[in-house]
């Protein structure tokens, strides 16, 4: 795991937006696996700025989002499909045939699920997975108990996640209990994995994250020690807890 300590949320955004679109101009056919929440949105405006500034091109990107909720529309606000449009692809160039989501209101759940991990090995696997991190180790929406080889499927979100969403939903009661996500065995067949982590509340997970030694399915986050290709951009709040040297912010 290559830690890159910086100064700030910011920077973590800016550092992260350089290598994806890095990526993307040395390979215009990449797959790239994306993520939702709070952390990444401001590097979703930096690529959206860099395609406006610099001309970088989706038109062969393939991407491929780590979770939906269960139940919730493709057009309702709070689900994961609005968010991506809202963030990323209405800005930038990518056909919308080649942006892809799990449906979280399949008819059948379990033949979603089995057809999102052949659709991304169609695809050709994922070139640069980006992920957040949950107060409690989650990675995706894999809960902490969650088996570590495990494809995609249907999660029962715990009262911890549901609460820290709640600020998207107004309350926690209309959270939903249930989410389609990537396995943690979908997330490791990944080429390369970006995992950012900014602010205080994330200083607990950082700080076991940088003492995990070997996989430890009660804390997800836990399997990236043991990925060959892991570069994890943590600020300044997030590291506050860590007494390991983490190198120059
Ligand atoms: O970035 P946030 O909002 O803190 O969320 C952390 C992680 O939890 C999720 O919301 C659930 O998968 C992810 O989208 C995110 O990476």
């Amino acid at each position: 795991m290559k830690i890159i300590p910086v100064t700030d949320k910011n920077v973590m955004s800016r550092r992260a937006a350089e290598m994806i679109s890095t990526l993307v101009r040395e390979k215009p056919d990449a797959v790239l696996g994306l993520a939702t929440g709070g952390t990444p949105e401001e590097t979703y405006r930096r690529l959206a700025d860099d395609y406006r500034n610099n001309h970088t091109t989706y038109q062969k990107i393939r991407t491929v989002n780590l979770d939906e909720y269960v139940g919730l529309s493709k057009e309702d606000p709070n689900s994961y499909h609005k968010y991506m449009e809202n963030h990323f692809y209405k800005f930038v160039d990518i056909p919308a045939d080649q942006h892809f989501l799990p449906d979280g209101n399949a008819v059948s759940l379990d033949q979603e699920c089995g057809d999102y991990d052949r659709m991304i090995e169609r695809l050709g696997g994922v070139d640069l997975q980006l992920l957040g991190i949950g107060r409690n180790g989650h990675i995706g929406f894999n809960e902490p108990g969650t088996s570590l080889n495990i494809g995609t499927h249907v999660v029962t979100l715990t009262d911890s996640t549901r609460l820290a969403n709640a600020r998207f939903f107004g309350s926690m009661d209309a959270v939903p209990v249930q989410a389609v996500t990537m396995g943690i065995g979908t997330i490791m067949k990944s080429k390369s994995i970006l995992l950012l982590v900014s602010g205080k509340s994330k200083a607990e997970a950082m700080n076991r994250l940088l003492e995990s030694k070997t996989p430890d399915p009660d804390f997800p986050a836990s399997v990236l020690v043991s990925h060959p290709d892991v570069t994890v951009i943590a600020d300044a709040e997030a590291l506050f807890l860590t007494n390991k040297k983490v190198g120059k912010f």
